[in-house]
């Protein structure tokens, strides 16, 4: 490691790469005589575009290769999208820093600029998130949803070649690579709750580097990081993953924070949401608190039927 050189891992997508220059950027305001690297890696997750994450299973298939570079020196520094970082990180590694969140929401971009209420009976639907899945069947069971895997720019092309009356994407990536305009409509958390950590970044490192913790401290936002703990909570509390529809979004307002979460079959038939509220210092107790409220709700049941186990406190 050259003390005045901060190397930065990432994924190779336009996203990904646009996330990490922006870390770059901030580090190079606040050090300008430090030189910031980008090192681009591939991922499993990168690397497989033709099946569904939910098929591949797995656990941090747009992560492993980035935190084995952590631990094998080659970088300093991760940054990842949470949304993508499993509930539990390998043993060493900290997410030191979660930067303010960006637009949580799901946006939909469809044919003539329609609103969700707007679309046709039928209408052809494209994404690979079993949560969206869920959710839009929920509303409207006579949707077609049609799985959509691949980049931002690949499934803006592949709405077009397989003529789909839209697709469902995270505002966050569109709003960072410049796509607002293509936006048809932001779709509310009563329609789509969020997915875990949707819009946050994450910054990974070894938890004893203390030359980089120091470095991206004033980037740490802790409103963010206090919703994005409760909601990944709640997660782990489920041991959930890509494979099971959850969805889980944070707020804050003054003192409180207030948690919504979800637990959804995948065809949308069976659907439970709930909302509880607790002090910001009780965030990982809310995130557990609410998962358990759902569990005795028959969120078990669900979960079941989708072959995951919750993992009860302290395993
Ligand atoms: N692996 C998909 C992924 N991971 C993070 C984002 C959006 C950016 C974010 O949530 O911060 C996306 C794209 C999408 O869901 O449309």
């Amino acid at each position: 490691m050259n003390a005045n050189v901060l190397r930065i891992g990432t994924r190779g997508s336009r996203l990904a790469l646009w996330q990490a220059e922006w870390v770059q950027s901030r580090l190079q305001e606040l050090y300008p005589e430090l030189t910031v690297r980008l090192v681009p890696i591939s991922t499993q997750g990168d690397r497989i575009q033709d099946v569904p994450l939910a098929r591949i299973g797995g656990k941090g298939l747009f992560v492993k290769e980035i935190e084995e570079a952590l631990f094998d020196g080659r970088i300093d520094l991760a940054v990842h999208s949470m949304k993508d970082v499993p509930s539990v990180l390998p043993t060493g590694l900290i997410l030191a820093c979660i930067p303010q969140r960006e637009d949580p929401r799901d946006a939909l971009i469809s044919r003539n600029g329609r609103d969700f209420s707007q679309l046709p009976q039928g209408a052809r639907i494209g994404t690979s998130a079993l949560r969206r899945q869920a959710q839009l069947l929920y509303r409207r069971p006579d949707l077609e949803i049609v799985p959509l895997r691949g980049n931002v720019e690949t499934r803006l092309r592949k709405m077009e070649e397989e003529h789909l009356d839209g697709i469902i994407l995270a505002a966050a990536g569109l709003k960072r690579l410049g796509l607002m305009r293509l936006i048809s409509a932001c779709l509310p958390p009563e329609l789509s709750l969020p997915a875990i950590g949707q819009g946050a970044l994450g910054l990974e490192c070894h938890q004893d580097n203390g030359w980089v913790l120091k470095r991206i401290a004033p980037l740490h936002h802790p409103a963010t990081a206090l919703t994005v703990s409760a909601e990944r909570s709640f997660l782990r509390r489920l041991n959930g993953g890509c494979q099971v529809p959850l969805a889980a979004h944070g707020t804050l307002a003054g003192q409180t924070l207030t948690l919504t979460g979800l637990v959804a079959g995948i065809d949308g038939r069976c659907l439970l949401k709930e909302t509880v509220a607790a002090s910001l210092s009780q965030a990982e107790e809310l995130g557990v608190h609410l998962a358990e409220k759902l569990l005795s709700k028959g969120a078990d049941r669900i979960l079941a039927a989708l072959d995951i186990r919750p993992k009860p406190l302290g395993s």
